[in-house]
């Protein structure tokens, strides 16, 4: 069993009085790939954006969050810099209309880090990890605009790296991405286990299956079954689980 990278304890989550996320106990382990799956509306996303304090604004969430031992929860939480430890890569590419170098740097830049040497080497480093570096690196000064979806989302895992975070998260990543762009991101995601520990929604079972090492299948808030992707998919111990993995429902 590797390290735990963070762990969530009776978490629930909820929008005004209405609960989406109930008592959910889970470990994620370092340097894998879990899977968050179950049919639309069971809550992922919700949990998803809990881990990094994404839902401050919107949810009310309960329960720990621990992340190296202390809650992220905590009033005291500096939030900026658990978002910078506990990155986040959306559905949608979200690049700034700036140029390619501007976007990988962005989160240091409102660090206000200066070290030119150290930003040059941040990008290099950056695009590389997110497989972008050899189709850009000729033209780091223009502007993303040119940039296909597949390569903005690369781009885009590339600046959440920059500010080398230990976690990242994913909120279906490839769902607005032709089948190519995703493959592309699949390699890269195993490539970036090696150094970070990957959490990902994805509405794709077959995705889930391919990439992740750990599956967690939730349905009406509830984690039901969590376990190494293989055995979650070869052999359920839920009913629930086994229904949905047939396609019986979602
Ligand atoms: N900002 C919000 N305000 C109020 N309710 C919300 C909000 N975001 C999500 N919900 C509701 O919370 C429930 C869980 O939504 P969530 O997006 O977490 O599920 P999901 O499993 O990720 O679904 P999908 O796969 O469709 O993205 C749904 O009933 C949804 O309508």
């Amino acid at each position: 069993m590797n390290e735990i990278a963070l762990a969530v304890q009776n978490v629930a989550v909820a929008y005004g009085e209405k609960p989406v996320v109930t008592d959910v106990n889970m470990e994620f382990p370092a340097h894998q790939i879990t899977a968050l799956i179950g049919a639309s509306g069971s809550g992922k996303s919700t949990l998803l954006r809990s881990l990094n304090r994404m839902n401050d604004e919107i949810a009310t969430v309960t329960g720990q969050i621990n992340f190296h031992g202390v809650d992220i929860n905590r009033p005291e939480t500096n939030v900026y810099r658990v978002r910078q430890q506990i990155g986040m890569v959306f559905q949608q590419p979200t690049p700034f209309p700036m140029s390619i170098y501007e976007n990988v740097i962005y989160g240091l830049r409102l660090r206000g880090e200066k070290d030119r040497t150290l930003l040059d080497h941040r990008v290099e480093t950056s695009l590389k990890q997110a497989a972008l570096w050899e189709e850009v690196k000729d033209r780091l000064q223009t502007s993303v605009q040119a940039l296909s979806g597949g390569q903005q989302q690369r781009l885009c895992i590339a600046r959440t790296l920059a500010t080398q975070p230990e976690i990242i998260l994913m909120d279906e990543p490839t769902s607005a991405l032709d089948p190519i762009s995703t493959n592309q991101i699949e390699a890269t995601l195993a490539q970036l286990k090696e150094q970070f520990t990957i959490i990902i929604v994805t509405h794709n079972m077959q995705q889930a299956s391919r990439i992740s090492d750990w599956t967690a299948y939730f349905e009406q808030g509830k984690l039901v079954e969590f376990k190494p992707t293989d055995q979650l998919f070869m052999n359920p111990s839920e009913q629930r689980t086994a229904d949905y993995l047939s396609g019986k429902f979602g």
